[in-house]
């Protein structure tokens, strides 16, 4: 049944929420398996298009496919963060088709890793990512597999960002188009010192597609991201930290970022947020997440229940008899 289930929320959306509740009421005869709080969590993990939007997800899989190169890899690690890698540096690790299957799959494997806490997302050799690979961008230009590409995108990057682990992009280099999007996939967003951050869509004829305008607005607010995007703006760590889309910046004092590689400073930038059990970092970004995502009365609902997943439990209880002082 747990297989079913997840399963069963992969396929349901947002806007049809109501029409997947009746359907698995009807499917299970069970109303109790479908409470408001799971029902509420359907809301914020379901993907956002299905076959009711004329999306067949295997179809899509099987034309990016044809456009191989590079990929995505994923290290888990003991100490809870996993690193998420865009591996295709002979194109300023650009995303080819395969690469866009390749991390629907990882946003898989990490969607049931229960010891995580904490995700960076990264480019190899020393650059973010170029966006989508313009040659598979030629040859699938015409506009029903443009518009497959982007929900298949927007699914797998709404799935990254409502992870149950508290996320940041590692800017190096350029992080451009698509790529640009990704940073907005994540909670945070850390800029080395020579990085870049830039929707150039409007200089490619286009607007963002896998969800970075609407997500750009949550982050910067609609003024900024209309500079960003009407003026395709280079966006420096200076600009980024000003505007709010960058949260840090590395390459400072050793004692501020604890040195070392770009990936050990965010890993040691990271860390002071997810100090604790992987059951408690992944409720603190659930109720965060819900009340970024849901409206007010729905998030404050979710949040008392996520609330019960940790009240009474094993670091509640020992808290309690240490007598813990927060001096
Ligand atoms: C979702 C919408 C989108 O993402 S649309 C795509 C938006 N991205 C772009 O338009 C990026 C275009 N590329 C560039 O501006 C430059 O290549 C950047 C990234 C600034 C790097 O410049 P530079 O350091 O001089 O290196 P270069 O141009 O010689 O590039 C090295 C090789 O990488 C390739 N490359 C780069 N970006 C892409 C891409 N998005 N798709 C496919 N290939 C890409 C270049 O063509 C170049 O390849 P080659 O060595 O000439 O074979």
């Amino acid at each position: 049944m747990h297989i079913y289930w997840l399963k069963w929320i992969a396929q349901c959306t947002i806007t049809h929420i109501s029409d997947c509740h009746k359907q698995l009421q009807e499917s299970s005869g069970n109303v109790h398996m479908v409470d408001g709080f799971s029902l509420r969590l359907l809301q914020i993990q379901s993907s956002l298009y299905t076959s009711v939007h004329g999306f067949n997800q295997e179809e899509i899989r099987e034309k990016l496919l044809a456009f191989p190169g590079g990929s995505i890899d994923l290290l888990k690690q003991d100490s809870g963060i996993a690193v998420l890698t865009i591996n295709n540096p002979s194109r300023m690790n650009a995303f080819s088709g395969s690469m866009m299957v390749d991390l629907e799959e990882q946003v898989n494997q990490l969607e049931n890793w229960t010891e995580g806490k904490g995700l960076i997302v990264q480019g190899a050799a020393e650059t973010f990512c170029s966006g989508s690979d313009l040659n598979a961008v030629r040859a699938i230009s015409n506009p029903q597999d443009g518009m497959k590409m982007c929900m298949f995108m927007q699914n797998t990057l709404t799935r990254l960002l409502r992870l149950p682990l508290i996320s940041v992009a590692l800017v190096e280099g350029r992080a451009l188009g698509g790529g640009a999007e990704l940073t907005t996939a994540c909670d945070f967003r850390l800029m080395a010192s020579d990085s870049v951050i830039q929707f150039v869509h409007k200089h490619m004829g286009l607007v963002p597609g896998w969800g970075g305008a609407a997500r750009l607005v949550h982050i910067v607010g609609s003024q900024n991201a209309l500079k960003l995007l009407g003026g395709a703006l280079k966006v420096d760590p200076k600009l980024g930290l000003q505007i709010g889309l960058a949260d840090g910046t590395l390459g400072g004092s050793q004692a501020e970022d604890g040195g070392g590689t770009p990936l050990q400073q965010a890993e040691h930038w990271i860390s002071r947020y997810i100090k604790g059990p992987a059951p408690v970092i992944q409720a603190v970004k659930k109720v965060v997440l819900s009340g970024r995502e849901l409206s007010l009365s729905e998030a404050l609902r979710t949040e008392k229940d996520v609330f019960g997943t940790v009240w009474g439990g094993p670091a509640n209880m020992q808290a309690l008899a240490s007598k813990s002082k927060h001096k």
